[in-house]
């Protein structure tokens, strides 16, 4: 079956520093896949490049059958590849309502744009009792919700959600996982950044560990490691030390 994303040989990085050295993987049409690896081996850059933010060197990726390497990041928006990034600072003087409203600006998304603000709403019952409140006075799990509600007022056909649980509480933890699991429910397919190799595993179908800007390894839901192998991949073949 044709893969939703198929990222070939990637290579990207920021001026003479390359990150991504002939990365490759793939999203299956229903499928949702986790990201995790050590800090600064490019999964964050990963996402940029499929967002088109950051421009490969090498390598193509294909979204839905069509190459979209290069491609302007506003038309990689308009094809429904959306990307929540990692600490979303959003606009600080905007009311949440007006940045949900904003969100919708793609061609794409004004179709059925109040549908879906009603949806983000029910999903996250805490936007919806602060719609007048500015972002800047937001907590950061509220900053969060607001960060991936931007992401579905674009109507996603694939999302990309870059450490959404990053600096939560594990009771916030669980609220927003739980939310993640909705969205993937109701049809989405995902991306999910996350350290938390098991929280990973509980919201998508297969993991790719990222080192040194390439996939060591893939890791399939129904052949998961243990917790002793889970500690491994953590730590290395060291153990915990
Ligand atoms: N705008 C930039 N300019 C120069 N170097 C950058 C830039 N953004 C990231 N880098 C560097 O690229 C490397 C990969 O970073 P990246 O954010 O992709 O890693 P990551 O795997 O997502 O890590 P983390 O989990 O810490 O977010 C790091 O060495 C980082 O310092």
């Amino acid at each position: 079956m044709m893969p939703l994303l198929d990222v070939r040989d990637v290579q990207a990085g920021y001026g003479d520093m390359r990150v991504l050295h002939g990365l490759s993987l793939h999203i299956g049409p229903q499928e949702s896949i986790g990201l995790f690896g050590p800090n600064g081996h490019g999964k964050t850059t990963l996402l940029k490049t499929i967002s088109s933010l950051v421009r490969p060197t090498a390598g193509s990726i294909t979204f839905d059958g069509t190459d979209i390497t290069g491609r302007k990041p506003p038309a990689i928006v308009e094809a429904g590849l959306i990307h929540a990034p990692q600490g979303n600072t959003l606009f600080g003087n905007m009311r949440i309502a007006e940045t949900l409203e904003l969100a919708a600006f793609s061609k794409r998304a004004s179709t059925g744009a109040q549908r879906r603000l009603d949806d983000v709403y029910a999903l996250f019952p805490r936007l919806a009792e602060r719609k007048t409140q500015l972002a800047k006075t937001l907590s950061g799990g509220e900053r969060q919700m607001l960060s991936i509600g931007c992401a579905l007022m674009c109507a996603p056909r694939l999302l990309m959600l870059d450490e959404p649980t990053l600096g939560l509480s594990p009771r916030l933890k669980e609220e927003l996982g739980a939310a993640i699991g909705e969205i993937s429910k109701s049809g989405v397919p995902l991306i999910v950044v996350e350290q938390d190799i098991e929280f990973l595993l509980s919201l998508t179908d297969r993991l790719y560990l990222v080192e040194h800007g390439v996939v060591v390894r893939e890791i399939d839901r129904a052949s998961a490691p243990d917790h002793e192998e889970v500690m491994r991949l953590y730590f290395g073949e060291g153990g915990t030390h």
